[in-house]
């Protein structure tokens, strides 16, 4: 190993402590900032971030309220439990835990939220505010890589940035925030002809597929610097990510552990949406 870990752990307490300064600062102006987070079902993977999430939210001094809901709940009364968000002035971020039951529209329960009260940023309205350069909520998990990628002062100006995965919520939101700080972006997918010609440019590589092992050393370029996204619980319970760590820690200048990289910096930037969304009520 000779690549400088990158600790989100760290960085995401660094990042909570403005956040409960921020808070203090509202409260003191009448303002407690909300967090609701609804659940669906009583999936244990979800339950433990859920409560991981509600956790930030209350040692940041903001208010939260987790809703949770029968797996078999109707599409119709979800989207009630949104309106009913959307109209409480005691929230400002909403928060529906995906994956929703297969029965459940994941658009249209989406695009129910408030974009305003959107602080996943996943709602059409934001992901195009994003991609035409005026964001209003940045999706949380590029959003805590573009904080660790500043924290370390990475260049990204002009510099080679490669993305695999090209998901709504990780790759296509990552591509826009690195392609606004300079970089030149390739985004891959699923049907990329020879991955690793292309991992190989990348003086920054994103790594978000949920395949464990997709990323091995031999497609890196030595001295790159490698976010892995992926967070994948093997067989024996070890929690790993997309890329052979291993392997590619040998190669790369800087890189991100699983777990305590990226994971922790996604529940950071969700309190900093949500206490942003929490002051916007104070500018209006
Ligand atoms: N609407 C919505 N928004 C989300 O942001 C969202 C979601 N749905 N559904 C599920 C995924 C997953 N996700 C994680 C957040 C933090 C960690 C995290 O903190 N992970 C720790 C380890 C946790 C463990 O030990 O399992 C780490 O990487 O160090 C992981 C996963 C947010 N998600
Ligand atoms: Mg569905």
């Amino acid at each position: 190993m000779s690549a400088r870990l990158i600790d989100g752990k760290a960085l995401s307490a660094h990042v909570r402590g403005e956040v409960a300064e921020r808070v203090r600062t509202l409260k003191s102006q009448g303002v407690t900032p909300g967090l609701a987070v609804v659940l669906v079902g009583e999936d244990p993977a979800s339950q433990v971030y859920v409560r991981n999430k509600a956790a930030a939210c209350t040692a940041a001094g903001m208010h939260s309220r987790v809703i949770p809901l029968g797996a078999d709940t109707p599409e119709g009364e979800l989207l009630d439990v949104i309106e009913t968000l959307n109209a409480d002035p005691a929230i400002h971020g909403i928060l529906v835990q995906l994956p929703l039951p297969g029965h459940i529209d994941t658009g249209l329960v989406i695009e129910t939220i408030s974009a305003a009260k959107d602080v996943d940023g996943f709602h059409v309205s934001n992901a195009g505010l994003l991609m035409t350069g005026r964001p209003l909520f940045r999706p949380c998990t590029p959003y805590g890589v573009m904080k660790m990628l500043e924290s370390e002062n990475v260049p990204l100006r002009g510099a080679e940035a490669v993305i695999v995965g090209a998901s709504n919520i990780v790759g296509k939101p990552m591509a826009m925030l690195l392609l606004a700080a300079g970089a030149t972006v390739t985004l891959c997918n699923s049907k990329t002809r020879d991955l690793g010609d292309q991992t190989r440019r990348a003086d920054v590589l994103v790594v978000a597929t949920g395949r464990p092992g997709i990323v091995s050393g031999d497609m890196v370029k030595p001295g790159a610097v490698v976010i892995d996204v992926g967070i994948n619980r093997l067989e024996s319970g070890k929690l790993v990510g997309d890329v052979d760590f291993d392997s590619a820690a040998a190669v790369a200048s800087a890189i991100t552990p699983v777990p305590g990289g990226v994971g922790p910096m996604t529940i950071a930037m969700l309190l900093v949406n949500t206490i942003e969304a929490a002051e916007r009520t104070l500018q209006a």
